[in-house]
């Protein structure tokens, strides 16, 4: 099948409405995850490109342009900014799929998503006119007041590589909308749509220094804007341990921080679900949609006992029909891994299992008609017991790890069996064990006879270990970008 070709822009910082070289000149190679080779640079800021960046964002907040707009205005340049994301659909989709390795089905979903999210939240920006000055009654005629909601400030976005303009979108979308001056940061190993973002900002005149796109390393761009005295707050999706990394240097300056970090999602499939094949299809998409890099992945399959022989056999069936190819192959189901270190730590992760006496049920190693690039078969693991590494950790890949139960106890105990607590599943034709499981499930979201649905209307995000703070849904942009007062009138 034909490969789709596409032209990788040459970009430079996208900082006050320019393009700006970075100070120290540095650029970062990009590595095609599917064949290994550069097809493209990324400009890489430093310290002194962060310093520029927060001055021009503070300019903007002081101008009137940008600092005295209403929602109304600001919800024009979402939307022009939607439209424009729409416009470039297909070329957006193919960067990003060449960057990360996405399929091209589901880069071009995820562009659909990105568009949807900036017409929400344009949306939001109008309603909040109304709700700016809420008036509050003390009861007492020598005082008066109201509350009022104004942006947080100038707002740090820090963001990964595994759905790249998605996951940048969450958050500068309605940190716009609130009418926040942001500076994002997007994962070094795949900027390129993020960057495309920036040109899109400069085409619909979007005033200078309202959004300012950094690429870069982490050490270098992200944590000089962790540490920043006039950044008022990071909005941070990642790992754990940059998430810890993060809320340690930001407690330096009391600044605050919403995480959006990993997890390891389990999806509890019960004997009385009405359709088998249904049931594993949802397993497969929750847990190998974009080869298993997805922070929501239910990766931990937790199994009714009466079933599991046969859910097995079925899951072997269906898995085959998985074609793994290059992703910009129009039929292509399963992608390769990000990079060359996500790909060792892949392989790495089902090593340590086999080591530690789990079965690798299939998959496990990379396919043989794959010579390059970084891919790893959908592999499933039985024979796991909870103290396994595999149980335990996220693994980042297309790895799904199963245990059985006997019992609603059992499953609910094995559910919960997790530092993390981001998202979890259950299939079930009883609808008061579902909602039994809504109690019980210690996640942020849980999903009934399905997996991995996400709604921009609804929060998105997790407890335990999986952060805190909420993505999506008008909860981001109360809690995350506007502060409120209030004066003594
Ligand atoms: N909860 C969610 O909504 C969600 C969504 C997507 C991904 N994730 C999680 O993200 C992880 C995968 O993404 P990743 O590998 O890009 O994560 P990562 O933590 O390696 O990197 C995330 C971002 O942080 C930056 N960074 C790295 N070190 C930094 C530092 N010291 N200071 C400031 N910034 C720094 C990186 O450059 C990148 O932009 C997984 O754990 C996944 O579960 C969570
Ligand atoms: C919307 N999805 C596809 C569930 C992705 C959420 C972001 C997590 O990685
Ligand atoms: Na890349």
């Amino acid at each position: 099948m034909a490969i789709p070709n596409v032209r990788i822009p040459s970009r430079q910082l996208y900082i006050d409405g320019e393009w700006r070289e970075p100070v120290k000149k540095n650029r970062i190679p990009i590595i095609s995850p599917a064949t290994e080779e550069i097809i493209g640079e990324i400009p890489a800021a430093t310290e002194e490109d962060v310093d520029i960046a927060v001055e021009a964002a503070r300019r903007a907040l002081a101008r009137d342009d940008w600092g005295s707009t209403t929602g109304a205005q600001r919800a024009k340049y979402l939307r022009a900014i939607a439209a424009k994301i729409l416009e470039r659909k297909s070329e957006l989709a193919k960067l990003e799929s060449l960057d990360c390795g996405k399929t091209l089905f589901e880069a071009a979903w995820d562009m659909d998503d990105v568009a949807a999210s900036f017409e929400y939240y344009a949306d939001l920006a109008e309603a909040l006119d109304s709700k700016r000055k809420t008036p509050v009654d003390l009861h007492l005629d020598s005082f008066k007041t109201y509350v009022l909601r104004e942006p947080l400030g100038v707002v740090g976005l820090i963001t990964p590589w595994n759905y790249p303009l998605l996951m940048a979108t969450w958050k500068v979308a309605p940190a716009l909308a609130a009418g926040c001056a942001a500076i994002l940061k997007p994962s070094e190993l795949a900027s390129i749509t993020c960057l495309e973002l920036g040109e899109i900002c400069r085409e619909v005149g979007l005033p200078p220094g309202a959004l300012n796109i950094l690429t870069g390393l982490g050490p270098e761009a992200g944590a000089p804007l962790v540490s920043h005295p006039h950044v008022d707050k990071i909005a941070f999706t990642g790992s754990g341990a940059t998430g810890v990394k993060i809320m340690t240097a930001a407690a330096q300056l009391v600044k605050p921080v919403t995480l959006e970090l990993g997890g390891k999602s389990p999806i509890v499939v019960f004997d009385d679900i009405d359709n088998l094949d249904l049931a594993v299809e949802w397993t497969l998409f929750g847990c190998f949609a974009n080869a298993g890099q997805v922070c929501s992945a239910t990766s931990r399959l937790i199994l009714q006992e009466s079933i599991a022989s046969e859910f097995l056999e079925r899951l072997l069936l269906w898995i085959k029909n998985i074609k793994i190819s290059d992703p910009l192959e129009e039929d292509c189901k399963l992608g390769p891994i990000v990079s060359s270190g996500q790909y060792e730590k892949v392989l790495k992760f089902i090593s340590k299992a086999k080591d530690e006496g789990a079965t690798i049920l299939c998959g496990g190693e990379r396919p043989q008609h794959m010579k390059k690039g970084y891919y790893v078969q959908p592999t499933i693991i039985t024979d796991v017991n909870t103290s396994m590494e595999i149980w335990k950790e996220e693994v980042f890949g297309p790895v799904l790890c199963v245990k059985t139960f006997k019992t609603e106890e059992e499953a609910i105990e094995l559910a919960n069996d997790t530092k993390y607590g981001l998202a979890s599943a259950i299939m079930s034709k009883d609808v008061e064990r579902c909602e039994r499981f809504t109690k019980a499930f210690q996640t942020g979201i849980i999903w009934f006879n399905c997996s991995q649905p996400t709604f921009t209307q609804l929060p998105w995000g997790g407890r335990k270990r999986s952060g805190f703070g909420r993505d999506l849904g008008e909860w981001n942009i109360s809690k995350c970008f506007l502060v409120l007062k209030w004066p003594q009138i």
